[in-house]
């Protein structure tokens, strides 16, 4: 979905607020009677489940989503991601069943494979997951323990597990919802291994759900978040499965157990692409639900006097709180934008790697991985910041603040750890460096990186806050080769070398990110806004400079060290950044209002629409199971006799 629609016209839902007939919504069943954090482990998952089954019905009624729909169709998935929201405030069980079961067969099947199991899957016939992680490894996943062997002689896979940590460990849904699921395992044929590949493997039997002869299965336990996701392990002991079950789209195994190779053997790490690339745009959405919350309820607030003689204000009215929350409107509003993008690079790359052409798999990669790193890195702090800014009331349950923080600070480690990631796209800058270096031509995001021209005279506007960005992450990259190549000489290992230099590679590779995010930002606001009312698009750029600004402002060091940015350009942006901040103000709620989150969605007491912020807490308040009685029973058991003297 475009940043227009965004802003002012979502064809899925009515304005804010509407309740339309036939909605999905509109089924009272989907909510709870008693909020959920009130219930036990176990009934949290058992009513997620009847939810669940419920939300996937009325999900195939209200948007045909069957067979024949596409789940790669990037708008269908944001709209259920979005309505989700409105019925579990953590993630819903089968959410890796649409989030990377589907994607891995899509992904990684043959056409006859897609065409069997992509249909039962759609339909929900079958239910999975995807198991890559385990105990021991979750980064290194050439390190995974887990083997498939073949057996030419009845041409099967034998799955084991041959240690406890090379147990499947994470997996969502996994403890008890699914019954199938894509296994990462290493291959072996004769003995002789052939790397990861992906297998579809059968591990709950279709009518009674037992765990079928040969697996191990259960839940990992309590959480920090995502309580409702049901992630769980997995352990085979020489489990067999057809020859079939291998998904064989790149690499192959033939009944004899000739082992064909595929074009590249990343091509079996292409569902985590996907997911990276699509986290991108889940992070958009958390940001804006929890700016609308802290936005809406910075309104109806009021704290303190701004000067004595006055009524008390509403807390937006501190320049202190624009600052807390307008840049969470604009980072929802840049992360969106940014997603759309480089959804449009991966299925364009994608479309080149059907007719064999990979060339520019190696940029998509490095983009995935530092986009999904800046945006869950980025929201999951701001999401903290919001829930700060609402003061006591952000810290209940009932505003929905904690659960949103949970649910992006997962996603700083889930489909690969953001330290790790950074390190990827290092890796990818270090190289385009040493290319550019010899003269050959580098991708059009790294580009800039051998820019050679005399640093500039700084400039306060968009076009020198970019310019400055990319001259950090040059300046940066060009550090990290310095240093790596005086080590090497000095008769350090590259290895080592590299190691040494990993926290000024980070840093360089959060620089670039932040480059080709703001540069996105940037110009993909200038295209849309062509098409909107002149007040609309003063707005948009507003939020675009403001954005800008921000970085500048939060990376002024790095700035200083690499551009030539002086004590007078600080002071003006300093106060550019405060003009903002007042230029917005009259504006915020109408920019939350414009995300068009409905209630339901945001399921927050602060954040609704009619700002009835007090009314709703004390109804929630009143849903405590505590509150059922004047006198609980412990006063009777211990308190009375304590206070007496008799315990
Ligand atoms: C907000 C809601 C949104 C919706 C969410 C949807 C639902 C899903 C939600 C949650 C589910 C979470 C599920 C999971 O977490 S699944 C498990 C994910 N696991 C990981 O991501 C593991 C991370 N580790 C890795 O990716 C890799 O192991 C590695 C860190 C990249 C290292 O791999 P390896 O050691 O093999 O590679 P090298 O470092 O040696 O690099 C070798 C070359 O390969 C290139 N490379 C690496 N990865 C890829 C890739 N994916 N595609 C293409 N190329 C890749 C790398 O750049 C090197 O290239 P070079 O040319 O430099 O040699
Ligand atoms: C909520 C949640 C849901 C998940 N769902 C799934 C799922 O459905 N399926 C699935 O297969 N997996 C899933 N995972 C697992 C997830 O993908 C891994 O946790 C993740 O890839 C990180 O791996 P790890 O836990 O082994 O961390 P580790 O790799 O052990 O990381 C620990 C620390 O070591 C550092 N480190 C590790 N390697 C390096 C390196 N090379 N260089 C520098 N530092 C390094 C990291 O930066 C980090 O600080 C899920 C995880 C979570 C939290």
């Amino acid at each position: 979905m475009g940043l227009v629609d965004q802003l002012v016209n979502q064809p899925h839902y009515t304005l804010v607020n509407q309740p339309r007939e036939n909605d999905i919504l509109s089924h009272k069943e989907l909510f709870d009677s008693i909020p959920e954090e009130y219930l036990s482990h176990k009934e949290k998952y058992e009513n997620a489940i009847r939810k669940t089954v419920l939300y996937y019905r009325l999900m195939q009624k209200y948007q045909n989503y069957k067979e024949g729909s596409t789940i790669l169709d990037e708008t269908r998935a944001n709209y259920r991601n979005l309505v989700s929201f409105a019925v579990f405030k953590d993630y819903p069980p089968l959410m890796l069943h649409n989030g990377m079961f589907i994607p891995a067969i899509a992904g990684q099947g043959t056409p006859e494979q897609q065409k069997h199991w992509l249909k039962r899957a759609k339909n929900m016939e079958i239910l999975g997951t995807y198991a890559q992680t385990e105990l021991g490894h979750g980064t290194f996943i050439r390190g995974l323990e887990t083997t498939a062997e073949y057996d030419p002689s009845t041409e099967e896979f034998v799955l084991h597990s041959p240690t406890l940590t090379s147990y499947k460990w994470w997996p969502g849904g996994l403890g008890h919802t699914v019954n199938y699921c894509v296994v990462m395992a290493q291959l072996y044929i004769r003995g002789r291994h052939h790397g990861m590949q992906p297998f579809l493997v059968q591990l709950r039997d279709e009518a009674t759900h037992m765990p079928l002869p040969g697996v191990k299965l259960g839940e990992i336990g309590a959480k920090l978040g995502l309580s409702t996701v049901n992630n769980g392990f997995l352990a085979f002991e020489h489990h067999r499965i057809p020859r079939d079950r291998m998904l064989m789209k790149n690499a192959q195994v033939l009944k004899d157990g000739t082992f064909v190779a595929g074009p590249s053997s990343k091509l079996a790490y292409g569902t985590m692409i996907y997911v990276r690339v699509i986290i991108v745009n889940g992070m958009a959405n958390l940001m804006a639900k929890a700016a609308t919350i802290a936005v809406r309820y910075s309104a109806v607030r009021r704290q303190s006097q701004i000067k004595p003689s006055e009524p008390e204000c509403q807390i937006l009215d501190y320049v202190t709180q624009q600052h807390k929350l307008l840049i969470c409107i604009a980072t929802s509003l840049a992360f969106s934008t940014c997603a759309r993008w480089l959804w449009d690079v991966y299925t364009g790359v994608m479309g080149q790697m059907e007719s064999g052409n990979m060339d520019h798999l190696p940029e998509l990669h490095a983009l995935a991985c530092s986009l999904k790193v800046v945006s869950t890195m980025d929201v999951s702090g701001l999401v903290e910041r919001c829930r700060l800014a609402c003061g006591g009331h952000g810290f209940m349950h009932s505003s929905n603040l904690p659960y949103t923080y949970g649910l992006a600070t997962a996603a700083c480690t889930y489909e690969g750890e953001n330290t790790v990631l950074l390190l990827q796209t290092a890796r990818s800058l270090v190289k385009a460096w040493q290319k550019g270096s010899k003269g050959k031509p580098l991708s059009p995001t790294e580009a800039y990186l051998m820019d050679k021209s005399p640093v500039p005279k700084w400039e306060n506007t968009l076009d020198g806050i970019i310019a400055g960005f990319r001259r950090v992450s040059a300046g940066k990259v060009q550090d990290c080769v310095s240093k790596i190549d005086k080590l090497v000489k000095m008769g350090t290992s590259y290895e080592d070398a590299w190691n040494q230099t990993s926290v000024r590679l980070v840093a360089a590779s959060e620089a670039h990110s932040r480059a080709v995010i703001l540069a996105t930002f940037r110009s993909e606001v200038s295209r849309a806004a062509a098409a909107l009312s002149p007040p609309l698009s003063r707005v948009l750029h507003q939020l675009v400079h403001l954005y800008c600004v921000y970085w500048a402002l939060e990376r002024l060091g790095d700035l200083l060290l690499y551009t030539s940015i002086a004590e007078r350009d600080v002071q003006e942006l300093q106060q550019q950044y405060e003009d903002l901040l007042q230029k917005i103000r009259p504006n915020a709620v109408g920019l939350v209002d414009a995300f068009d989150l409905r209630d339901e969605i945001l399921n927050s007491t602060l954040g609704a629409y009619d700002g009835r912020v007090y009314e709703r807490l004390m109804e929630e308040a009143l849903k405590s199971p505590l509150n059922a009685e004047p006198v609980n029973q412990s006063f009777h058991q211990y308190l009375k006799p304590f206070m007496h003297g008799k315990l």
